[in-house]
């Protein structure tokens, strides 16, 4: 007799690459509100008084919460024991709520308001934070920031529990599969997301020659009600797979908090989360200040606002050809016939080509660094594809850790060089940021498709999350320290600016990264240590990160 085969949602290519899509557009959203402010920093100081302690505060608040009263951890638990979907949902929401308040914050609505009031005379002190320097506020800081830091750090609840969900649910769906070239595609698509909001938040924030930051924040809001609909659909899917499957895995062995032991006792997973925090702490924090590292160090002339280069259209001729190469490098990666991926890939290249051309012709720090996130698109990816079919993942978190360490040097000592040199300073830029991206698609393809060769299945999600939240104090840290770090590296600049000897908008864009980028290349080198540390570690004990996901 022949045996029938129940094929279940998960068993179609074309199902799994549609669920993932509805995720991954989810985390396109999310990224972009995470970054909205990061291009308009000056901005926010002239126009809402928050110099770089205050922004650095306001941004290190995303993961407060998830740090300081561990609900990352919790986030974990709930996943485990709640399912992909419900918390895919839950998440959606939180961040929408989180973003609302963020927005309220930055309106001009909040000025003048007897919020702002309470806010400017209440929250200097925090019993117990402020003992320990933790506090997410401090004496002086703008009430605008305060707010927005609240809003944010229950964004950051939402966007990291996505996270952590997003991840799950592509092992549900893709084990055993195309795994991480389903997470190298939902993280290439995220960080889509971060170049539209570097090109993209400034052109709301200045649209119609009137300056609203509250704009841009607008514009992420609304992304983030489609991306809470791409998680309501997403319910409906897994809910048909799990009646499918009978629901078979959290049924039988289900979760149970002592797991959580077995994660904390794993070397494996200890150095991976070490790896995790010390690596992304040199990229996100500084994501959020690249752009006003560019301003400082570039020499752009202003352009006339007449020019073809300071138009909108520009800016979407731009962000179409954008696009142009992230598709043309995605499909490179799909196609079959070695002709048809040539062909994509020259398009691709060309396409990277015309966007820096506009990059420099529009004379802008954020349409320069937009190109960082788009390597990434391009190739995580592909590498993704490599860690699925040829392994070598150990050896990826090696050479990612080497090219971050040689990009923050060269942004700290050899781009000041070229001040005042435009086309050599912007070629400087535009070489290191994109190695820099090309690090940026190593390390993740390679690190989070490996968490599941470290620990069992059911708890995965609690491990995800266990990696986050040591990821996230590093999140939380370094975008305060780079803000103080600044304000102390450049006294002179601080106190001319206290005494009115300088403008807010001059001081924007004259502060010395030094420091910074040098504390950030030392991060680095503590990656690359690790790096080393965890191949010989995984030769010893066998958890196969060396070796592919698909055995053909
Ligand atoms: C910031 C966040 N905690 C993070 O680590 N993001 C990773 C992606 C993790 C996989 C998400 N499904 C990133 O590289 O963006």
């Amino acid at each position: 007799m022949t045996e029938k085969i129940q094929k279940t949602l998960r068993d179609s290519a074309g199902m799994r690459w549609m669920v993932l899509f509805f995720l991954a557009f989810a985390m396109f959203c999310s990224y972009i509100f995470m970054d909205i402010l990061s291009p308009i920093k000056d901005l926010m100081q002239s126009t809402r008084g928050w110099d770089s302690t205050a922004f650095g505060t306001m941004q290190g608040s995303e993961t407060f919460l998830n740090v300081f009263v561990f609900f990352l951890i919790f986030a974990g638990i709930i996943l485990d024991k709640m399912g992909v979907r419900f918390t895919a949902v839950l998440s959606g929401a939180v961040m929408l709520v989180g973003a609302t308040i963020n927005w309220y914050a930055v309106t001009e609505m909040f000025q003048g308001s007897s919020l702002e009031t309470w806010f400017n005379e209440n929250l200097n002190y925090i019993p117990g934070f402020d003992e320990l320097g933790i506090s997410p506020f401090y004496l002086g800081m703008p009430a605008s920031a305060k707010f927005a830091a609240i809003g944010f750090m229950i964004f950051g609840c939402g966007v990291e529990m996505a996270g952590i969900t997003v991840s799950r649910g592509i092992v549900k769906w893709f084990k055993g599969h195309e795994m991480a070239l389903a997470m190298g595609s939902e993280m290439a698509l995220a960080r889509l997301g971060v170049a539209t909001c570097m090109i993209f938040s400034p052109v709301f924030a200045k649209m119609g020659g009137v300056i609203d930051v509250s704009r841009s924040v607008a514009f992420g809001v609304v992304l983030l009600m489609i991306a809470l609909i791409m998680f309501i659909v997403y319910f409906f899917l897994d809910k048909k797979l799990d009646s499918q499957t009978g629901e078979a895995e959290e049924k039988d062995d289900p979760f149970k908090i002592s797991d959580i032991g077995n994660i904390l006792r794993s070397r494996g997973f200890w150095l991976v989360a070490l790896l995790c925090v010390l690596y992304y702490s040199a990229i996100f924090p500084f994501q959020k200040y690249a752009v006003n590292m560019l301003q400082c160090n570039l020499t752009f002339t202003k352009l006339s606002p007449e020019s073809f280069w300071a138009g909108n259209t520009v800016t979407v001729i731009q962000y179409v050809i954008m696009l142009i190469v992230a598709a043309a490098a995605f499909a490179s990666n799909f196609s079959k016939g070695k002709t048809m991926k040539s062909v994509m890939q020259v398009v691709a290249v060309v396409a990277l080509v015309i966007f820096c051309y506009m990059g420099y012709m529009r004379q802008s720090a954020e349409t320069v660094f937009a190109v960082f996130p788009l390597l990434a698109v391009g190739i995580t990816p592909i590498l993704g594809n490599y860690v699925d079919h040829k392994g070598k993942a150990a050896s990826m978190l090696v050479v990612g850790s080497l090219l971050l360490i040689a990009c923050h040097l060269t942004f700290a000592f050899i781009l000041p060089m070229f001040k005042g040199n435009a086309v050599g300073g912007i070629i400087v830029a535009y070489v290191t940021i994109l190695v820099l991206g090309a690090s940026f698609s190593l390390v993740p393809a390679a690190l989070w498709p490996s968490v599941p060769k470290l620990v069992d299945a059911k708890i995965i999600g609690s491990a995800y999350a266990l990696i986050f939240w040591i990821q996230n104090i590093g999140l939380w840290l370094f975008p305060l320290l780079i803000g103080k770090v600044l304000d102390q590296t450049n006294p002179q600049l601080v106190s001319d600016l206290k005494n009115g000897l300088i403008s807010p908008e001059e001081a924007a864009m004259s502060y010395d990264y030094t420091v910074p980028l040098v504390m950030l290349a030392c991060l680095g080198v503590a990656a690359l240590i690790l790096g080393f540390v965890l191949k010989i570690v995984d030769k010893k004990y066998g958890y196969r990160l060396e070796e592919p996901n698909i055995t053909e």
